[in-house]
Protein backbone atom coordinates (compact mmCIF):
# COMPACT_ATOMS: atom_id res chain seq x y z
CA UNK A 1 0.00 0.00 0.00
CA UNK A 2 1.23 3.33 -1.16
CA UNK A 3 0.45 6.43 0.82
CA UNK A 4 1.00 9.42 -1.47
CA UNK A 5 1.69 12.80 -0.08
CA UNK A 6 0.10 15.93 -1.71
CA UNK A 7 0.82 19.62 -0.07
CA UNK A 8 -1.63 22.16 -1.12
CA UNK A 9 0.10 25.60 -0.45
CA UNK A 10 -3.17 27.94 0.05
CA UNK A 11 -5.11 30.71 2.05
CA UNK A 12 -7.15 32.49 -0.32
CA UNK A 13 -9.95 30.38 0.90
CA UNK A 14 -9.94 32.52 4.29
CA UNK A 15 -8.29 36.07 5.01
CA UNK A 16 -5.43 35.07 7.41
CA UNK A 17 -2.21 34.92 6.03
CA UNK A 18 -0.59 31.44 7.01
CA UNK A 19 -2.41 28.61 6.24
CA UNK A 20 0.34 28.50 2.65
CA UNK A 21 2.64 26.98 5.07
CA UNK A 22 1.11 24.07 6.61
CA UNK A 23 2.31 21.70 4.35
CA UNK A 24 6.18 22.72 5.04
CA UNK A 25 5.67 23.38 8.70
CA UNK A 26 4.29 19.80 8.60
CA UNK A 27 6.93 18.50 6.52
CA UNK A 28 9.75 20.07 8.94
CA UNK A 29 7.59 18.21 11.95
CA UNK A 30 8.95 15.14 9.94
CA UNK A 31 4.91 13.85 9.51
CA UNK A 32 6.91 12.18 6.06
CA UNK A 33 9.56 10.25 8.21
CA UNK A 34 6.84 10.13 11.25
CA UNK A 35 4.37 7.92 8.31
CA UNK A 36 7.43 6.18 7.06
CA UNK A 37 8.50 4.67 10.38
CA UNK A 38 5.18 2.96 10.62
CA UNK A 39 6.23 1.03 7.88
CA UNK A 40 4.27 2.71 5.30
CA UNK A 41 5.48 3.16 1.87
CA UNK A 42 5.33 7.11 1.68
CA UNK A 43 6.24 9.20 -1.70
CA UNK A 44 5.90 12.78 -1.09
CA UNK A 45 4.58 14.38 -4.34
CA UNK A 46 5.51 17.84 -3.34
CA UNK A 47 3.10 20.64 -3.95
CA UNK A 48 0.50 21.63 -5.89
CA UNK A 49 1.29 24.75 -8.23
CA UNK A 50 -0.79 27.75 -6.55
CA UNK A 51 -1.18 30.44 -9.15
CA UNK A 52 -2.79 34.16 -8.32
CA UNK A 53 -5.78 34.75 -10.26
CA UNK A 54 -5.48 38.52 -11.40
CA UNK A 55 -8.28 40.98 -11.16
CA UNK A 56 -10.22 38.45 -8.84
CA UNK A 57 -12.79 39.85 -7.51
CA UNK A 58 -15.46 38.89 -5.02
CA UNK A 59 -18.66 37.40 -6.70
CA UNK A 60 -21.32 38.79 -4.46
CA UNK A 61 -19.45 38.50 -0.94
CA UNK A 62 -17.26 35.27 -2.36
CA UNK A 63 -13.78 36.44 -2.03
CA UNK A 64 -11.03 34.94 -4.69
CA UNK A 65 -13.31 32.73 -6.34
CA UNK A 66 -11.08 32.40 -9.38
CA UNK A 67 -7.87 31.37 -7.49
CA UNK A 68 -9.55 29.21 -5.66
CA UNK A 69 -11.42 27.12 -8.16
CA UNK A 70 -8.28 27.30 -10.03
CA UNK A 71 -6.10 25.79 -7.43
CA UNK A 72 -8.56 23.15 -6.30
CA UNK A 73 -8.62 21.98 -9.64
CA UNK A 74 -5.51 21.35 -9.77
CA UNK A 75 -5.37 19.67 -6.64
CA UNK A 76 -8.82 17.78 -7.99
CA UNK A 77 -6.34 16.19 -10.75
CA UNK A 78 -3.51 15.38 -8.60
CA UNK A 79 -6.01 13.50 -6.24
CA UNK A 80 -7.35 11.89 -8.86
CA UNK A 81 -4.55 10.58 -11.02
CA UNK A 82 -2.93 9.24 -7.61
CA UNK A 83 -6.30 7.30 -6.13
CA UNK A 84 -6.56 5.78 -10.19
CA UNK A 85 -2.97 4.83 -9.07
CA UNK A 86 -4.24 2.88 -6.34
CA UNK A 87 -2.26 4.96 -3.78
CA UNK A 88 -4.08 6.44 -0.93
CA UNK A 89 -3.41 10.20 -0.22
CA UNK A 90 -2.58 12.34 2.31
CA UNK A 91 -3.43 16.13 1.48
CA UNK A 92 -1.42 18.66 3.37
CA UNK A 93 -3.13 21.93 3.45
CA UNK A 94 -3.97 24.63 3.55
CA UNK A 95 -7.25 25.63 4.40
CA UNK A 96 -10.14 24.02 4.02
CA UNK A 97 -11.59 24.96 0.64
CA UNK A 98 -9.01 22.28 -0.04
CA UNK A 99 -11.74 20.00 0.60
CA UNK A 100 -13.14 21.14 -2.40
CA UNK A 101 -10.49 19.74 -4.74
CA UNK A 102 -9.96 16.65 -2.68
CA UNK A 103 -13.01 15.18 -2.25
CA UNK A 104 -13.76 15.85 -6.03
CA UNK A 105 -10.88 14.75 -7.76
CA UNK A 106 -11.20 11.36 -5.05
CA UNK A 107 -14.81 11.06 -6.35
CA UNK A 108 -13.88 10.82 -9.75
CA UNK A 109 -12.11 7.48 -8.91
CA UNK A 110 -14.32 6.51 -6.26
CA UNK A 111 -17.86 7.57 -7.03
CA UNK A 112 -19.04 5.31 -4.13
CA UNK A 113 -16.82 7.69 -1.40
CA UNK A 114 -17.84 8.39 1.95
CA UNK A 115 -16.86 11.57 3.98
CA UNK A 116 -15.69 11.43 7.74
CA UNK A 117 -15.78 15.51 8.41
CA UNK A 118 -14.12 16.16 11.30
CA UNK A 119 -14.69 19.94 12.40
CA UNK A 120 -15.50 22.77 14.98
CA UNK A 121 -17.83 23.73 12.26
CA UNK A 122 -19.84 22.60 9.00
CA UNK A 123 -18.50 24.11 6.03
CA UNK A 124 -21.65 23.79 4.09
CA UNK A 125 -22.38 27.83 3.81
CA UNK A 126 -23.52 28.68 0.59
CA UNK A 127 -22.74 31.57 -1.51
CA UNK A 128 -25.44 32.57 -0.71
CA UNK A 129 -25.59 31.95 3.11
CA UNK A 130 -22.13 32.92 4.10
CA UNK A 131 -21.84 35.94 6.29
CA UNK A 132 -17.80 35.73 5.71
CA UNK A 133 -17.72 35.25 2.44
CA UNK A 134 -14.75 32.98 3.12
CA UNK A 135 -14.47 30.08 0.67
CA UNK A 136 -13.51 27.65 3.39
CA UNK A 137 -16.80 27.81 4.95
CA UNK A 138 -18.48 26.63 2.30
CA UNK A 139 -16.56 23.69 0.44
CA UNK A 140 -19.68 21.33 1.30
CA UNK A 141 -22.16 23.54 -0.63
CA UNK A 142 -19.92 23.19 -3.93
CA UNK A 143 -19.95 18.97 -3.56
CA UNK A 144 -23.19 18.35 -2.67
CA UNK A 145 -25.60 17.28 -4.86
CA UNK A 146 -28.76 18.50 -3.04
CA UNK A 147 -27.70 21.87 -2.46
CA UNK A 148 -26.53 22.18 -6.41
CA UNK A 149 -30.12 24.66 -7.15
CA UNK A 150 -28.93 26.28 -4.03
CA UNK A 151 -25.78 27.27 -5.24
CA UNK A 152 -25.32 30.49 -7.70
CA UNK A 153 -22.96 30.13 -10.23
CA UNK A 154 -19.21 30.74 -9.25
CA UNK A 155 -16.72 31.91 -11.82
CA UNK A 156 -13.83 29.31 -11.95
CA UNK A 157 -15.82 26.26 -10.73
CA UNK A 158 -17.45 25.50 -13.61
CA UNK A 159 -15.34 22.37 -13.82
CA UNK A 160 -16.60 21.71 -10.16
CA UNK A 161 -19.53 18.83 -10.63
CA UNK A 162 -21.44 18.24 -6.90
CA UNK A 163 -20.19 14.19 -6.46
CA UNK A 164 -21.46 13.68 -2.92
CA UNK A 165 -25.07 12.91 -1.50
CA UNK A 166 -26.00 14.19 1.88
CA UNK A 167 -26.77 10.56 3.24
CA UNK A 168 -22.77 9.73 2.49
CA UNK A 169 -21.60 12.90 4.85
CA UNK A 170 -21.00 12.74 8.56
CA UNK A 171 -19.69 15.28 10.84
CA UNK A 172 -18.33 14.75 14.01
CA UNK A 173 -16.80 17.56 16.27
CA UNK A 174 -19.29 20.29 15.65
CA UNK A 175 -19.59 23.25 17.93
CA UNK A 176 -19.78 26.33 15.77
CA UNK A 177 -22.68 25.92 13.23
CA UNK A 178 -24.20 29.00 11.40
CA UNK A 179 -28.23 29.45 11.63
CA UNK A 180 -27.96 28.78 7.93
CA UNK A 181 -26.06 25.70 8.10
CA UNK A 182 -28.68 24.64 10.85
CA UNK A 183 -31.23 24.70 8.66
CA UNK A 184 -29.73 22.59 5.93
CA UNK A 185 -28.22 20.25 8.01
CA UNK A 186 -32.30 19.66 9.31
CA UNK A 187 -33.86 20.08 6.23
CA UNK A 188 -31.45 17.20 4.19
CA UNK A 189 -31.29 15.19 7.50
CA UNK A 190 -27.36 15.38 7.33
CA UNK A 191 -25.79 13.12 9.57
CA UNK A 192 -24.00 15.46 12.67
CA UNK A 193 -22.51 14.57 16.31
CA UNK A 194 -21.39 17.87 18.12
CA UNK A 195 -19.28 17.70 20.55
CA UNK A 196 -22.74 17.36 22.74
CA UNK A 197 -23.40 14.07 21.27
CA UNK A 198 -19.37 13.31 21.69
CA UNK A 199 -20.05 14.44 25.26
CA UNK A 200 -23.45 12.54 25.53
CA UNK A 201 -22.17 8.94 24.00
CA UNK A 202 -18.42 8.93 24.18
CA UNK A 203 -16.53 9.12 21.35
CA UNK A 204 -16.45 4.94 20.92
CA UNK A 205 -20.29 4.70 20.44
CA UNK A 206 -20.10 8.11 17.58
CA UNK A 207 -17.20 6.84 15.63
CA UNK A 208 -19.50 3.08 15.86
CA UNK A 209 -22.89 5.38 14.85
CA UNK A 210 -21.21 7.78 12.63
CA UNK A 211 -19.67 4.86 10.05
CA UNK A 212 -22.06 2.68 10.51
CA UNK A 213 -24.81 5.64 9.39
CA UNK A 214 -22.82 6.26 5.96
CA UNK A 215 -21.25 3.04 5.45
CA UNK A 216 -23.21 -0.09 6.99
CA UNK A 217 -22.08 -2.97 5.31
CA UNK A 218 -18.22 -1.61 6.40
CA UNK A 219 -17.46 -1.81 1.92
CA UNK A 220 -17.21 1.92 0.80
CA UNK A 221 -14.32 3.98 0.35
CA UNK A 222 -13.26 6.50 3.53
CA UNK A 223 -12.60 10.23 2.69
CA UNK A 224 -11.86 11.64 6.13
CA UNK A 225 -11.63 16.01 5.88
CA UNK A 226 -9.88 16.90 9.06
CA UNK A 227 -9.60 20.30 10.05
CA UNK A 228 -7.46 20.93 13.16
CA UNK A 229 -9.66 23.25 14.63
CA UNK A 230 -11.66 19.93 15.55
CA UNK A 231 -9.21 19.35 18.30
CA UNK A 232 -9.47 21.61 21.08
CA UNK A 233 -7.35 24.88 20.87
CA UNK A 234 -5.16 24.17 23.60
CA UNK A 235 -3.54 21.35 21.59
CA UNK A 236 -4.02 23.02 18.08
CA UNK A 237 -3.90 26.70 19.04
CA UNK A 238 -2.01 27.47 15.42
CA UNK A 239 -5.40 27.60 13.43
CA UNK A 240 -7.94 30.34 11.82
CA UNK A 241 -10.82 29.81 13.94
CA UNK A 242 -10.53 27.87 17.60
CA UNK A 243 -13.26 27.31 18.86
CA UNK A 244 -13.20 26.15 22.48
CA UNK A 245 -14.65 22.72 24.06
CA UNK A 246 -12.92 20.20 21.43
CA UNK A 247 -11.83 16.97 20.67
CA UNK A 248 -9.47 15.46 23.04
CA UNK A 249 -6.17 14.32 22.20
CA UNK A 250 -7.06 10.60 22.82
CA UNK A 251 -10.71 11.08 21.60
CA UNK A 252 -8.53 12.23 18.43
CA UNK A 253 -6.32 9.19 18.34
CA UNK A 254 -9.48 6.88 19.08
CA UNK A 255 -11.58 8.31 15.68
CA UNK A 256 -8.19 7.77 14.00
CA UNK A 257 -7.31 4.20 15.17
CA UNK A 258 -11.23 3.28 13.85
CA UNK A 259 -10.69 4.67 10.74
CA UNK A 260 -7.67 3.04 10.55
CA UNK A 261 -8.94 -0.34 11.53
CA UNK A 262 -11.03 -0.45 8.95
CA UNK A 263 -8.17 -0.54 6.39
CA UNK A 264 -10.63 1.50 4.03
CA UNK A 265 -8.99 4.67 4.51
CA UNK A 266 -8.69 6.41 1.10
CA UNK A 267 -7.77 9.78 1.18
CA UNK A 268 -7.10 12.47 4.26
CA UNK A 269 -6.76 16.13 4.47
CA UNK A 270 -5.77 17.76 7.11
CA UNK A 271 -6.50 21.38 6.86
CA UNK A 272 -6.07 24.71 8.60
CA UNK A 273 -2.69 24.96 9.98
CA UNK A 274 -1.62 28.17 10.10
CA UNK A 275 1.81 28.63 12.04
CA UNK A 276 1.54 32.36 11.83
CA UNK A 277 -1.33 32.94 13.86
CA UNK A 278 0.80 31.96 17.41
CA UNK A 279 3.65 32.15 18.86
CA UNK A 280 6.86 29.36 18.19
CA UNK A 281 5.93 27.13 20.89
CA UNK A 282 1.79 26.87 20.18
CA UNK A 283 3.00 26.38 16.27
CA UNK A 284 5.32 23.51 17.62
CA UNK A 285 2.63 22.10 19.60
CA UNK A 286 0.45 21.84 17.00
CA UNK A 287 2.12 20.52 14.80
CA UNK A 288 3.41 17.43 16.56
CA UNK A 289 -0.02 17.05 18.11
CA UNK A 290 -1.56 17.07 14.17
CA UNK A 291 1.40 14.72 13.23
CA UNK A 292 0.38 12.67 16.31
CA UNK A 293 -2.97 12.19 15.12
CA UNK A 294 -2.24 11.56 11.35
CA UNK A 295 0.16 8.83 12.82
CA UNK A 296 -2.98 6.93 14.14
CA UNK A 297 -4.85 7.08 10.79
CA UNK A 298 -2.00 5.12 9.32
CA UNK A 299 -1.77 2.46 11.29
CA UNK A 300 0.24 3.60 15.08
CA UNK A 301 -1.17 1.49 17.57
CA UNK A 302 -0.90 2.99 20.95
CA UNK A 303 -1.16 -0.63 22.14
CA UNK A 304 2.18 -1.71 20.41
N1 LIG B 1 -19.04 29.45 9.52
C1 LIG B 1 -17.96 30.40 9.46
C2 LIG B 1 -16.63 29.74 9.82
C3 LIG B 1 -16.11 28.83 8.82
C4 LIG B 1 -14.88 28.08 9.34
C5 LIG B 1 -14.20 27.33 8.26
B1 LIG B 1 -13.29 26.14 8.75
O1 LIG B 1 -14.08 25.15 9.42
O2 LIG B 1 -12.71 25.51 7.60
O3 LIG B 1 -12.31 26.60 9.63
C6 LIG B 1 -18.11 31.46 10.53
C7 LIG B 1 -19.12 32.46 10.23
N2 LIG B 1 -19.40 33.21 11.47
C8 LIG B 1 -20.71 33.92 11.33
C9 LIG B 1 -21.05 34.69 12.59
C10 LIG B 1 -19.93 35.67 12.94
C11 LIG B 1 -18.60 34.98 13.05
C12 LIG B 1 -18.31 34.17 11.80
C13 LIG B 1 -17.93 31.00 8.06
O4 LIG B 1 -17.10 31.87 7.80
O5 LIG B 1 -18.75 30.58 7.23
MN1 LIG C 1 -13.24 24.56 11.32
MN1 LIG D 1 -13.22 23.39 8.24
MN1 LIG E 1 -10.40 26.85 10.79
Amino acid sequence: ETLGVIGFPFSKGQPRNGTEHGPNVLREAGIITSLQSLGVNVIDHGDIEIEVVPRDEPMKNVRNPRTVAAANKKLSDAVAKLVKMNQSVLALGGDHCMAIGSIHGHAQVEPNLVVVWVDAHADVNTPLTSVSGNIHGMPLSFLLKELEEFVPKVPGFEWCKPCLSVRDLVYIGLRDVDPAERLIIEKFGIHAYSMQEVDKYGIKEVVERALNQVDPSGVRPIHVSFDVDAMDPTLTPATGTPVSGGLSLRESFYLAEEISNTGRLSVLDIAEVNPLLSTEDKRKLTVINTTDVSTKFYGYRRQG
